[in-house]
């Protein structure tokens, strides 16, 4: 029995998009869904109480920073990612060192693998296809992520070509050193960039391996958002429909929606939690930055159309004032808000799919947050 399935319940009739679960060995998850990312062992701030209620199916972590910190052999000691976060619903775990991977000053791209720096010590390090595999097998997580090349972007057509040709290669080997695959999941992630004959060639690449899902990468990299949607427009078909597909590295709540109404199942972005340490709120009428002198007196909530714990109790006013104080509670109340606006987000998608409204309520949502119109 594979350890990751997908069960595909309904096509929107009106775009792309699609109702499914993906059922793992920690339970199932309703999609498309997002993903809470948590590169420590911990979705900064909150806890996995909180998470759960506000109904978040599954959490990503890091491969590359649980490595450094605190190294895989403790959190295996712990009995894996599970019991060391106490977290018992599904776990993902993505490399988290692409940004390390294509920005640090030292980085190699070889066949056998990537040589880099550590980005809190300096010291070199090497990470290689069998050494990702191995890493995750002993964190444990549902599902796990083939080690690959997320090329810059723009990146020339022939640099993509040799890089789409290595990913490919690479996948073939953490298939190969994979050791638990009745627990563990294997997703390959596509490349290829902006160039739809080289996503292609990714997808067929990959396919031929049968992974039980796939992520597109090299996405949310820096390119215009229209440019992803193309990219999307034409790499999402060329993926088994019987699989999960997952957006990496994508979360702005227009992004979401566009992704969804593509055929993407799954998203995640550290975008809610980062922008709510510096007081920024993500709400139905756009961002709000509470720190803002602004609303200094004023003792709305949040969002009105929010009903989350945090929007139901506390005021903009007395969350400026924490977050300008520096004080932990605020910094946890923004990331709770930001977090529970997504994952209500996806579960209104979620409705709309089911009702074949998804384009209306791309509408209604783009007039009523102020995304300039398509
Ligand atoms: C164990 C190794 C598993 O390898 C990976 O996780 N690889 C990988 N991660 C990505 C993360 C991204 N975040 C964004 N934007 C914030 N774009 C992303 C693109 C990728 C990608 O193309 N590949």
């Amino acid at each position: 029995m594979a350890a990751v399935t997908y069960e595909l319940k309904k096509t929107c009739k009106q775009s792309g998009a699609r109702l499914g679960t993906i059922h793992t060995p920690h339970g199932s998850i309703d999609t498309p869904m997002f993903m809470p990312v948590g590169t420590l062992a911990t979705v900064k701030t909150l806890s996995p109480e909180e998470l759960e209620d506000m109904n978040a199916q599954i959490i990503l972590s890091n491969t590359y920073h649980l490595w450094l910190r605190p190294g895989e052999d403790i959190v295996q000691e712990a009995g894996g990612l599970h019991s060391f976060m106490n977290w018992d619903r599904p776990i993902l775990t993505d490399s988290g060192g692409f940004q390390v991977f294509s920005l640090s000053d030292f980085r190699n791209i070889k066949e056998e693998g990537v040589h880099f720096r550590n980005h809190i010590s300096g010291e070199k390090l090497f990470l290689s296809p069998e050494k990702a595999m191995q890493i995750q097998n002993a964190l444990g997580p549902d599902i796990m992520m083939a080690l690959d090349e997320c090329p810059p972007y723009p990146a020339e057509e022939s640099y993509m070509k040799a890089s789409v040709e290595r990913t490919s290669r690479w996948a073939e080997r953490c298939l190969e050193a994979h050791q638990n695959k009745e627990t563990q999941g294997l997703f390959g992630i596509i490349q290829g960039g902006e160039y739809e004959h080289l996503r292609k060639q990714s997808a067929d690449d990959l396919i031929s391996l049968d992974f039980p899902g796939y992520a597109i990468g090299g996405l949310s990299v820096g390119e215009p958002k229209d440019v992803m949607n193309r990219v999307l427009e034409f790499t999402t078909p060329l993926l088994p429909s019987h699989k999960p597909r997952y957006l990496m590295g994508v979360g702005s709540a227009d992004s979401l929606i566009d992704g969804a109404i593509r055929g993407v199942d799954m998203f995640d972005c550290v975008l809610p939690t980062r922008i709510a340490r510096n007081g920024a709120c993500m709400t139905n009428h756009g961002r709000l930055v509470v720190r803002n002198a602004a609303y200094a007196r004023d003792f709305s909530p949040i969002d009105r159309d929010c009903n989350c714990h945090v929007c139901r109790n506390y005021s903009r006013a007395y969350i400026r004032h924490l977050i300008k104080s520096n004080e932990t509670f605020g910094f946890r109340l923004t990331s709770y808000h930001n977090l529970y606006f997504l994952l209500d987000l996806m579960k209104k998608v979620r409705e709309a799919i089911m009702e074949d409204r998804l384009l209306d309520f791309r509408e209604e949502f783009f007039e009523q947050y102020g995304f300039n119109r398509p």
